[in-house]
């Protein structure tokens, strides 16, 4: 299958999903199994997004993170599809863009991307081949191509599937690490 053709239709799940009651259990269930992850133990610097309502809930976690003393660090776009990680506190002046979530594009931002782990958002992964499907903009590819961090995407039962059906690109970084219901 195509890449767009399964982003469209996990668009449409997904948003479906977000409606209802096992999506916000499945969040609490993800949430629960990140905070214990042992992936977090060594951690101090997180890159993770603001989530979208049809994607997993980040912010139980964010508030967790912030309360064990970790740094949080949000993505901001830049041009020709670069992204960049600036630090987030409760004091952080976020503004709406474009794309739907809030990014911080303060002069003052404190950007780093030297982060002890990245907990990468998704519309599906694939078990097989560590597979991820993003939104499109290939971001994270270009991203993660530039630099060697641990990764890891949290995945509820609409954005698993044991075999990657859509076709992978050269480009596509594979997320090793998931965690899931
Ligand atoms: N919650 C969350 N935040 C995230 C991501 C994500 O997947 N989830 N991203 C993961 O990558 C980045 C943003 N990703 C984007 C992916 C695609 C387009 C996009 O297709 N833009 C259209 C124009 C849309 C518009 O401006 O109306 C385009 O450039 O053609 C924009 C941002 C960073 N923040
Ligand atoms: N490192 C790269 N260099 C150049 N082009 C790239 C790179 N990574 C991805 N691309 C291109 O960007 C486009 C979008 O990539 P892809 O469909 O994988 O996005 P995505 O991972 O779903 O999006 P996102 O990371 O923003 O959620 C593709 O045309 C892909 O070839």
């Amino acid at each position: 299958m195509e890449k767009g053709q399964l982003r469209e239709r996990q668009l449409r799940i997904l948003t479906e999903f977000s409606q209802t009651k096992e999506k916000q259990q499945e969040d609490e269930i993800l949430t629960a199994k990140f905070l214990q992850s042992p992936l977090l133990k060594n951690a101090q610097k997180i890159g993770l997004t603001l989530s979208l309502p049809l994607e997993v809930d980040t912010s139980e976690i964010i508030a967790q993170l912030w309360v064990s003393g970790k740094e949080v660090y949000l993505p901001r776009c830049l041009p020709e599809r670069q992204m960049e990680f600036t630090k987030f506190t409760y004091q952080t002046k976020l503004t709406m863009t474009r794309f739907g979530v809030k990014e911080n594009h303060e002069p003052d931002a404190i950007v780093d991307n030297n982060l002890d782990l990245v907990v990468v958002p998704l519309l599906a992964y694939g078990q097989d081949q560590s597979a991820r499907l993003g939104f499109g903009g290939g971001y994270y590819d270009r991203f993660l191509a530039e630099r060697n961090l641990t990764t890891v995407s949290l995945v509820n039962s609409k954005q698993l599937f044991q075999h990657t059906i859509w076709s992978i690109e050269q480009t596509d970084i594979p997320i090793k690490n998931y965690i899931t219901i």
